[in-house]
C-alpha cells in the first residue's frame, strides 16, 4: 500500500472501525479517501470520475448504516471505489480489474458487502426492492436497504420498472438518486431536465430546508404527526415545485435535493430518513470527478481516463496516433458519416454512449440524424425500427453486451417485421478488465437464432467498412455486425467501399494439411497462427468465414471434401456459436472430418486483458497452434 495513505484511511480496515470517528473527522476522512482513489487509478486504470462523486455519499452511508447487515446496492458499480476501499480492501485495491485480482464493480463473491453484484444500469431498483421485501418475510428486524442509482441509470426502463412496484409496496427500501447531470456524456432526456429543474428551482429549495427542519421534528411523535408531515410535505412539494413530484405522484416519499458533498449534514439526513417507514427517494446533488479538477472539467473523458499524471491530471498515453491503426470504434464513427453523407436515409441511434461507440462524430456534423436516447436499449432497438418501417436506415450501435438487455425487441420489433434496423454491435468478444458483466461473448450466438438476421463479424477494419456499406441495401432485412473494443491491424483502412456478398467467406492462406475456419478479429489470430505451423512445415489453409448466417455452405462443401481436420475459433461462446452453426453443417450434410472448436468455454470470464483471457480460452494465436499440432496428431 502507497505511503502516502492518510492516517485516518490507514486506520478504516472496515466500517466498523469508520462508524467510530467522531463526526468531524468525516470530512478529513473523505480529503484522504478521493486522494488515495486518485492515486490509484492514475497508474491503474479504472472508472475515475464516477467514484470521485460519491466519496462522502460512500462515507456517510458506511458511517450511518449498520452494514453489511445492512445492505448497499451500488447501480452500475463503476463508482463503489471508495466502497471497496472502506471495506476491507485498500490494500488490494492495487489488483482492481487486473487477472485475478479484484473486480471493478460489487461482487458478492468478492466480499459480503457487496450485496449485489452490478455492472449494467439500472438495476439497484428492483434488487432492492426484492431484498427489503425479503428481509421484512424473513423478519430481520431493523434490517435497511438502500439503491444508489445515478441519473444516467434514472433513464432507463428497469429504474422505472422498481420505482413503480416499490411505490405500492410498504418495503422501506431508500433509494438515493446520485445527480451530477452526466451519464458518461451529459445525462440526456425528459427525467434529466425534470431533475434538472427540481435542483435549479429556487422556490422549492428556498423554504424547503426550514419547512423540512420543522416538519422533521414532528416525525419523532406517533403516527398522527407523521401522517401530518407526510401531507404536508407533499402538498408543499406539489405547490413549490408548481408540478407534482414525479416521485411523491407514484408514491415515493421524496426528499431533497441536498448536497452530496456535505457528509456531516449528509449523515445527518441519512440517520433521520433510516428510520422513516415506506418507500423513499433522497435526491441529492453531486459533481462527477468531484476533487479532481481536470476531472470536473471534462467528465467524459475521466469517466474513465485511463492512466494519467496524479498531480496534473494530464493523461499518459494518447491512442490517437495516425502511425497505428485506428479504434474499430473511430472507423464506425467516421464510416457511418460517409454512409450517411451518400444515403439521406441513414440516421444513428445510441443508448448513452457517444463517445464510446463514437457515434458522437455524426452526432457533432449531423445532429438531426443521430440521437442519443438515454440508457435505454430496449427503447434505441424498437425507436429504430420505428424509422426503419417508415423507410429510413438506422444503424443502431449498442455494445454486445448491453445489446442483451433488448433481446425480444430485436425479435418482436425488427425481425419478425424484417426491417432494414443495422445492429453495430461494439465491443464483441472479450473486453477485458470490464470483466464477466460487460464481456460480449453471446452475440453470435444470441443473434443467430433469430429467422431473418443476417450475422457477421469482420476481421479487420476495411471488411468493417465493407460490412457497413453492404448492410444499407434495401429490403435487406436485419443485419448485425460485430466488433470488438480497441484497435483493428490496418492503418491504411480507408478504402473505397467494395460490395460484400451475403454469406460468403473468403480464403486467406492455402494449405493442405488442415483448415482454420474463423470469424471475426480470431482471423488475426489465425493467420499469424499459419505462420508458426509453417515453421514446423505444416500447411494450414485458413478461411475467413465473415457471416454467422447464412453460412457460406457452397464454401463448406468444398472445405469439408477436402480436409478431415477442421478447426473453428471464435472470440465467443462455443455453445450455439460460430463452431456449432459449422457442426450443425456437418450433421446435416454428413460431414465426416474431425472438427474441433475454440472459443469461449460454457462459463463465465473473469476480468484481465483481452490477450490473457484470449489465451485462458485456448483461441489465441498460441492457443490455436496447439489445437493444430493436436489434432493432426489425433
Ligand atoms: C445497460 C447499460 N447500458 C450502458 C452502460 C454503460 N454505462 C456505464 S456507466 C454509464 C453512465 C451512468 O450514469 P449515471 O448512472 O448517472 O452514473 P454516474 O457515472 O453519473 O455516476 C453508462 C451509460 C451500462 N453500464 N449498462
Ligand atoms: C461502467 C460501464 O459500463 C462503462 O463505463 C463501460 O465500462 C464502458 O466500456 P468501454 O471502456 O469499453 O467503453
Ligand atoms: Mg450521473
Amino acid at each position: 500500500m502507497d505511503e502516502s495513505v492518510g492516517s485516518i484511511l490507514k486506520s478504516i480496515n472496515s466500517p466498523a472501525d469508520l462508524r467510530q470517528l467522531p463526526t468531524e473527522q468525516l470530512t478529513a476522512l473523505c480529503d484522504e479517501l478521493r486522494q488515495f482513489i486518485i492515486d490509484e487509478v492514475s497508474s491503474n486504470p479504472g472508472h475515475l470520475g464516477a467514484s470521485l462523486g460519491v466519496v462522502e455519499l460512500t462515507v456517510a452511508l458506511h458511517y450511518v448504516y449498520n452494514t453489511p447487515y445492512d445492505q448497499l446496492i451500488w447501480d452500475v458499480g463503476h463508482q463503489a471505489y471508495g466502497h471497496k476501499i472502506l471495506t476491507g480492501r485498500r490494500d488490494q485495491f492495487h489488483t482492481n480489474r487486473k487477472y485475478e485480482g479484484i473486480s471493478g464493480f460489487p461482487k458478492p463473491s468478492e466480499s459480503e458487502y457487496d450485496a449485489f453484484g452490478v455492472g449494467h444500469a439500472s438495476t439497484s431498483i428492483s434488487a432492492a426492492l426484492g431484498m427489503a421485501l425479503a428481509t421484512s418475510i424473513k423478519k430481520e428486524d431493523d434490517r435497511k436497504v438502500v439503491a444508489v442509482i445515478g441519473d444516467g441509470s434514472m433513464t432507463g426502463g428497469m429504474a422505472f420498472e422498481g420505482l413503480n412496484n416499490a411505490a405500492s409496496s410498504n418495503s422501506d427500501v431508500l433509494i438515493i438518486l446520485n445527480d451530477n447531470n452526466m451519464a458518461i456524456d451529459p445525462n440526456v432526456g425528459g427525467v434529466s431536465n425534470y431533475l434538472l429543474n427540481i435542483s435549479k428551482s429556487k422556490p422549492y429549495n428556498k423554504l424547503k430546508n426550514e419547512v423540512w427542519e420543522a416538519l422533521g421534528k414532528l416525525n419523532g411523535f406517533g403516527p398522527k404527526a407523521r401522517r401530518l408531515v407526510q401531507k404536508t410535505e407533499g402538498a408543499l412539494k406539489s405547490y413549490l415545485l408548481k408540478e407534482s413530484n414525479l416521485f411523491e405522484s407514484l408514491g415515493i416519499r421524496y426528499f431533497g435535493p441536498i448536497d452530496g458533498h456535505d457528509v456531516e449534514y449528509l449523515s445527518k439526513v441519512l440517520r433521520d430518513l433510516r428510520n422513516i417507514k415506506g418507500p423513499k427517494l433522497l435526491h441529492i446533488i453531486t459533481k462527477k470527478g468531484k476533487g479532481f479538477k481536470v476531472a470536473e472539467l471534462n467528465q467524459t473523458v475521466y469517466h474513465a481516463p485511463g492512466k494519467f499524471d496524479k498531480n496534473t491530471g494530464e493523461i499518459i498515453g494518447c491512442e490517437c496516433d495516425l502511425n497505428k491503426p485506428p479504434k474499430f470504434q473511430n472507423v464506425f464513427g467516421n464510416t457511418i458519416v460517409e454512409l450517411a453523407e451518400q444515403n439521406p436515409k441513414i440516421v444513428g441511434v445510441t443508448p448513452a454512449m457517444p463517445t464510446g461507440s463514437s457515434l458522437n462524430i455524426m452526432m457533432e456534423k449531423m445532429p438531426d440524424r443521430a440521437f442519443d436516447v438515454g440508457i435505454a436499449e430496449p427503447h434505441a432497438v424498437t425507436f429504430s425500427a420505428g424509422m426503419a418501417i417508415q423507410g429510413l436506415v438506422p444503424y443502431c450501435n449498442i455494445y454486445s453486451t448491453f445489446m442483451q438487455r433488448a433481446y425480444d425487441q430485436i425479435i418482436h420489433d425488427v425481425a419478425i417485421q424484417k426491417l432494414n434496423v443495422i445492429f453495430c454491435l461494439d465491443r464483441g468478444g472479450l473486453v477485458g478488465a470490464d470483466g464477466a458483466t460487460h464481456h460480449g461473448v453471446f452475440d453470435l450466438a444470441y443473434m443467430r437464432n433469430i429467422p431473418n438476421m443476417i450475422v457477421s463479424a469482420p476481421m479487420d477494419e476495411i471488411e468493417l467498412r465493407n460490412l457497413m456499406f453492404t448492410a444499407q441495401q434495401d429490403n435487406m432485412g436485419p443485419f448485425s455486425i460485430r466488433y470488438p473494443r480497441g484497435c483493428g491491424c490496418k492503418v491504411e483502412w480507408r478504402q473505397p467501399f467494395e460490395q460484400i456478398p451475403i454469406g460468403k467467406g473468403r480464403q486467406i492462406s492455402e494449405g493442405k494439411d488442415l483448415a482454420i475456419l474463423t470469424i471475426g478479429t480470431t482471423g488475426i489470430h489465425a493467420t499469424r497462427a499459419v505462420k508458426s505451423l509453417a515453421n514446423k512445415e505444416i500447411t494450414a489453409a485458413h478461411y475467413d468465414m465473415r457471416f454467422v448466417k447464412p453460412l457460406d455452405e457452397e464454401l463448406l462443401h468444398e472445405i469439408f471434401q477436402k480436409f478431415d481436420r477442421v478447426i473453428t475459433v471464435e472470440d465467443g461462446v462455443i455453445q450455439g456459436g460460430f463452431g456449432s452453426a459449422v457442426l450443425e453443417f456437418m450433421a446435416t450434410h454428413g460431414c465426416k472430418s474431425k472438427l474441433v472448436r475454440l472459443g469461449v468455454p460454457d462459463r463465465f470470464i473473469e476480468h484481465g486483458t483481452p490477450e490473457e483471457l484470449q489465451r485462458d480460452c485456448g483461441f489465441d494465436q498460441k492457443g490455436i497452434y496447439q489445437a493444430a499440432l493436436e489434432i493432426l496428431q489425433g
